[in-house]
């Protein structure tokens, strides 16, 4: 969908991108990650030529950027910041059905839509006649992130999109996020320092350092075979085990055909969040039940040290 090809920025004659090539497929989510100055909003804003490459080509869907009209490149484009950037003198609603109007959609089309993204980001249809000022840091980050997907983008570019948010709501946009990428199948490229919000999000992470890509693969890869020292260190080695628990699912590695009386766990909890009950309730083993609360099996305290390659969408393996 997005392909990097040899690509160099400079800055006043310091390179921040040296030389990437990097290819970020159709339906991916991919997360740039790496230490502030890593070139990893540079890397994002080349994408919709906010920032234009010096060197290298850069192609989307198989047609190099330079040759399309940088506006029409970013109609489809969704692009969604930190700092939010919704227009202050306009409401919600308007803010939201921006792109739409430009592109001439029909009145009733704009209002199904902001309808729909309204219900897709669990906001209150109370908010539509506000102005950005009359809402909280969260409530403004979802209408950002709605406008963003607003014409229904083929590729939407998040940088830190969750970065000012406080722990508990980042952690439901998140959610949020893996839930539309889910429904719409749609190319995500998103920007973060955090590690467990790339861990969390991410299909494919790209691990930047100085303008180079360091390490790129799926999180379970970088965290069980980090190419060098860099990764190791980057991961953290002593938070590397809790982290690999939070890939995986107490649904996918709990022990089918067991039961056990007592207080169960969701099946969508994390293996990190279940070490965490192990501990709190001093037990080695805890039954597992679905959303339904329907019994699923028994996870136990000794599967967590035995686990392998651990993917988060595919499941958990446990060995033995
Ligand atoms: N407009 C600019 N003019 C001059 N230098 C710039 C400009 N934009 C970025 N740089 C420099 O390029 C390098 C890469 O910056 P970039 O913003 O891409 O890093 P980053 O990994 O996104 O960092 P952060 O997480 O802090 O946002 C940095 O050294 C930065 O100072």
């Amino acid at each position: 969908m997005i392909q990097f090809d040899g690509v160099t920025k400079y800055f006043a004659g310091k390179a921040a991108v040296k030389n990437l090539s990097l290819t970020v497929g159709k339906g991916e989510f991919s997360v740039l990650l790496g230490t502030s100055g890593s070139g990893k909003s540079t890397t994002l804003k080349m994408i919709n030529r906010l920032i234009e490459a010096d060197e290298g080509e850069i192609r989307f869907a198989g047609e190099a950027i330079r040759q399309m009209e940088a506006r029409t490149l970013r109609r489809r484009m969704g692009y969604a910041i930190q700092s939010i950037g919704l227009f202050p003198h306009w409401t919600v609603e308007k803010n939201i059905a921006t792109v739409p109007v430009l592109l001439g959609w029909s009145k009733v089309r704009v209002s199904e839509r902001v309808e729909e993204l309204f219900s897709l980001l669990s906001l209150d249809r109370q908010l539509l006649k506000r102005y950005p000022h009359q809402l909280s840091g969260g409530q403004q980050q979802r209408v950002g992130v709605a406008r963003a997907l607003a014409a229904d983008p083929e590729v939407l570019l998040m940088d830190e999109p969750f970065g000012a948010l406080d722990p508990v709501t980042r952690g439901a946009l998140q959610q949020e996020m893996l839930r539309i990428h889910r429904l719409s199948g749609r190319t995500i490229v998103l920007v973060t320092h955090d590690i467990d919000e790339a861990l969390t999000l991410a299909d494919n992470i790209v691990l930047m350092d100085e303008g180079e890509i360091v390490q790129q693969g799926k999180p379970a890869e970088l965290l069980t075979q980090p190419k060098n020292e860099f990764v190791r260190n980057f991961f953290g080695r002593s938070e590397m085990g809790v982290r690999l628990l939070a890939l995986g699912q107490a649904g996918n590695a709990a022990r089918r055909g067991e039961w056990l009386e007592g207080e169960p766990i969701a099946a969508a909890l994390t293996l990190r969040e279940a070490l965490s009950q192990f501990i709190t309730r001093r037990t080695d083993k805890l039954p597992v039940v679905d959303d339904r609360q329907q019994p699923i099996g028994v996870l136990h305290f000794n599967d967590l040290l035995n686990l392998r390659e651990l993917n988060l969408r595919e499941g958990v393996q446990c060995a033995g």
